[in-house]
């Protein structure tokens, strides 16, 4: 591989779309909740998927139980929080979407209006502390639940976009694929749409969700969180691939998460290059970047050597996910801005100036 490739994707301003709170959380981070708890037992090979390894869709959603268990009260969500965001700002992210589903913690008082209150509470505290990241919030609904928590939930992110001055933008649908249907969830998906929210939604994570994929992209969703089966090559359909075309829907795309997760085979068996060589609007993202083990240059960097994509289409990439995002126009503008005036910008236009000659 280049080996100028690792500096340039760390040093590339990034935008992260595609972040769930609790399975982001680093192992430095996950020490200290676990010290906090010692009563729990919980081992770092519980909380983590480490380099190698791969693990079926059912056995990482065991993970997500027990971070839930590190992670139960106000102010261990406000530590993760923050330190999510601030890890993400290390890593050269300036725009982040993160996202996650509101709790009840009966335990210890949290309730999920304070789980809301909480997370949106660590993002100011970042901004006031001058991390260098703009964050927004994607309020999640577990499919597991069920339409009334969906309902509830949309009400509580409508509450929530109307008093956040802007924090929260809209929702996520996540949760494992194989358990609930999107039908049922679309009443909720539709109220939430109505009412200005912007949806990001988990769509053709696995093989079977093919009618599902139809019946949401009829809402349509804003953007896209993996597609990884929604063309006729993997078993989806020309149909689906057509509207997703149409509706020009951003596709959300996490290269580890799927690998590990088992739903890809391969990084080279990945969807990235199918939707990238039509020109669609991809956006390079990390998923859980704690429970993978992955960090998002470290994402580019991925798609950099397995795609030989070179340093001009990895700037245009970072550039293009700005347009994905759920920001105002006046926060894309001073993005854009940003991009521009990098001095990597520099190096690269200079770069690319050379090779044009
Ligand atoms: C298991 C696996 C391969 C994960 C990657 N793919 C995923 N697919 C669907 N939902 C997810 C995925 N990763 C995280 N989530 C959702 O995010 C939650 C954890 O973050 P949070 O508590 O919402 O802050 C999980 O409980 C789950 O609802
Ligand atoms: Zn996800």
């Amino acid at each position: 591989m280049d080996k100028e490739v690792e500096p340039f994707c760390r040093a590339l301003p990034k935008v992260e779309l595609h972040a769930h709170l609790n399975g982001s959380i680093s192992v430095a981070t996950m020490e200290r909740l676990i010290a906090r708890k010692p009563h729990l037992n919980i081992k770092h090979s519980m909380t983590a998927i480490h380099k190698g390894q791969r693990r079926t869709l059912d056995e990482c959603f065991q993970v997500f139980k027990v971070i839930h268990q590190l992670v139960d009260s106000e102010e261990d969500l406000l530590m993760a929080a923050k330190a999510v965001i601030r890890e993400f700002s290390e890593d050269g992210v300036r725009y982040l979407e993160l996202r996650s589903t509101p709790r009840v913690e009966t335990n210890t008082g949290l309730t999920k209006r304070k789980y809301v209150e909480t997370v949106i509470e660590a993002i100011r505290q970042c901004k006031q502390e001058d991390v260098d990241i703009d964050v927004r919030f994607l309020v999640a609904v577990d499919r597991r639940n069920g339409p009334e928590v969906a309902m509830e939930t949309v009400k509580l992110a409508e509450d929530y976009m109307l008093s956040s001055e802007g924090i929260v933008v809209g929702m996520d649908l996540s949760g494992d694929p194989m358990v609930g249907h999107g039908k049922d969830l679309l009443p909720a998906l539709q109220k939430a749409r109505n009412c200005g929210l912007k949806l990001a939604l988990h769509m053709s994570e696995v093989p079977c969700q093919k009618e599902e994929s139809e019946l949401l992209l009829t809402l349509p969703p804003d953007r896209i969180g993996h597609g990884t089966f929604l063309h006729p090559e993997v078993g989806g359909s020309w149909s689906l691939v057509h509207k997703v075309r149409e509706g020009n829907i951003p596709l959300e795309l996490c290269l580890t998460s799927n690998i590990m997760g088992k739903t890809v085979e391969s990084y080279e068996k990945h969807h990235f290059p199918y939707w990238y060589k039509l020109g669609h609007p991809c956006v390079l993202c990390t998923d859980d970047k704690g429970v993978f083990s992955t960090s998002l240059s470290q994402e580019y960097q991925l798609a950099a050597s397995t795609f030989g994509l070179d340093q001009e289409a990895l700037w245009i990439l970072s550039q293009q996910a700005i347009s994905c995002s759920f920001a105002p126009e006046a926060i894309k503008q001073q993005l854009e801005k940003r991009w521009a005036e990098h001095p990597l910008q520099l190096t690269y236009s200079q770069d690319s100036g050379a090779k044009r000659k």
